[in-house]
């Protein structure tokens, strides 16, 4: 019989934040949970009714606790997960004002593009880094 139960569905707002030195800020995912100890973009999931825009930003403010303004969209990436599809909406940010905190992750860092690929990072998020390695 084929399985037909259909997965949810995250819709994400993701930041690439630039700071004046020309590099991004990764966060820890905390260790535990399905993707626990792996790096990302800071960034998490659409409100209703909000625009990935303003999603971007409430996550950064809570997240991080600093202020972006959004830039260029990156790329989208739609991929499934064992237990989920996610949808990435990437954006470039710049960091506008604050000293990032982790707050809700277990380690922040500053990073040149060159060094993303010596991170380990979710599966959907190779496509990020080789868009970035492209600009
Ligand atoms: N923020 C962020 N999320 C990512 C990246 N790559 C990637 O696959 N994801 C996935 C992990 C999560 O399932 C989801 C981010 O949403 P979240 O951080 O608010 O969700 P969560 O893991 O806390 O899950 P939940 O229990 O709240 O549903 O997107 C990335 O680079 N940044
Ligand atoms: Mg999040």
């Amino acid at each position: 019989m084929s399985e037909t139960i259909s997965l949810p569905h995250k819709i994400i707002g993701v930041a690439v934040i630039w700071n004046e030195q020309g590099k991004i800020l990764i966060d820890r995912r905390r260790p535990e949970g399905l993707m626990g100890g792996l790096w990302e973009f800071p960034g998490g999931k659409l409100e209703p009714g909000e625009t990935v825009q303003d999603c971007i930003k409430r996550e950064i403010q809570e997240e991080l606790a600093i202020k972006v303004e959004i830039g260029d969209h990156l790329i989208t990436i739609d991929h499934t997960y064992s237990q989920f599809h996610v949808t990435l909406n990437v954006y470039h940010c710049r960091h506008e004002s604050g000293e990032p905190q982790p707050i809700e992750c277990d380690e922040i860092r500053w990073v040149t593009v060159d060094e993303l690929p010596s991170y380990e990072f979710p599966i959907a998020n190779l496509q990020i880094i080789q868009a970035l390695r492209e600009i």
